[in-house]
């Protein structure tokens, strides 16, 4: 009797991901496998794909043809909450927090829908509000425990948010846009972070524009052009990349 050992977990990979919107078509045939246990950054100009592709790895938008896999297993199509409770965890280019619920009840709402109605009763459970002090201390927000979230500064939302998903414990981390609109000193914050979470083990996908932070904090570049991979690997190797300063520059 043969033996067939089973394939080799790799952390997150599309394969032939494809989505339209009317006759534009945002992704296309994009086959991309992202390095388990690393900071990879997804990058390109304008339009290129990059939240769509986002979208459609995490749920909110189904993709029209190709699968998702994830740790081996195909995820294509499943609702985000599911694909949340897998372990991959994700923020959004425009931040997204409650303005009018403080901090601490932000962290609270970005557990589980079963916990989110135990909160509409009033019913905390009293280690995620432990876990949630813990985090917020973790971001360095945890004095604006009390404060609502419309009151802190888009870079303040933007750590919350990030607190929001470690609730949630992801072992993959997709982060949308997180230097978008953030003044410098908040983005090293937020860089220093992601280093120190990516050291502890957990997988990063970002997508971001600032390039002095993709190139600093990066080890595995991915850059998309009209909706597919075009070229990947270290910083180094693609910022001299011809295809990608073609992308970039139009040249
Ligand atoms: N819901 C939608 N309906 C119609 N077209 C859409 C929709 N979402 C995205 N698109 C189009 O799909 C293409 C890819 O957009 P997407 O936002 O994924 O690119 P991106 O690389 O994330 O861009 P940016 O860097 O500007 O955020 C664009 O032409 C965009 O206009």
């Amino acid at each position: 009797m043969t033996t067939t050992a089973p394939p080799a977990a790799r952390s997150l990979e599309t394969v032939g991901l494809t989505k339209s919107f009317g006759g534009v078509h945002a992704v296309r045939d994009a086959t991309v496998t992202f390095q388990p246990g690393k900071i990879n950054a997804l990058i390109g100009p304008n339009g290129s794909g990059k939240t769509t592709f986002f979208n459609c790895v995490t749920g909110m938008i189904k993709p029209d043809a190709g699968s998702v896999t994830f740790h081996g297993e195909d995820i294509t199509r499943r609702p985000p909450h599911r694909i949340a409770r897998a372990g991959i965890g994700r923020s959004f280019q425009l931040c997204r927090v409650f303005p009018r619920m403080t901090v601490l009840e932000n962290m609270l709402v970005a557990v589980s829908r079963s916990r989110f109605r135990e909160l509409l009763k009033g019913a905390h459970n009293p280690e995620e509000i432990d876990k949630a002090r813990a985090l917020l201390v973790r971001v360095g927000i945890d004095h604006l425990e009390n404060t609502e979230a419309r009151n802190l500064s888009y870079g303040q939302q933007k750590l919350l948010e990030l607190a929001g998903v470690l609730m949630g414990d992801p072992d993959t981390i997709m982060l949308d846009e997180p230097a978008g609109g953030v003044n410098p000193a908040l983005i090293g914050r937020i860089g220093t972070l992601v280093q120190e979470l990516n050291a502890e083990g957990r997988t990063f996908l970002v997508v971001e524009h600032n390039m002095d932070m993709v190139m600093s904090l990066s080890h595995h570049v991915i850059v998309f052009d009209r909706g597919r991979p075009i070229a990947e690997g270290t910083p180094d190797v693609v910022q001299s990349d011809p295809r990608v300063l073609e992308a970039y520059l139009g040249v």
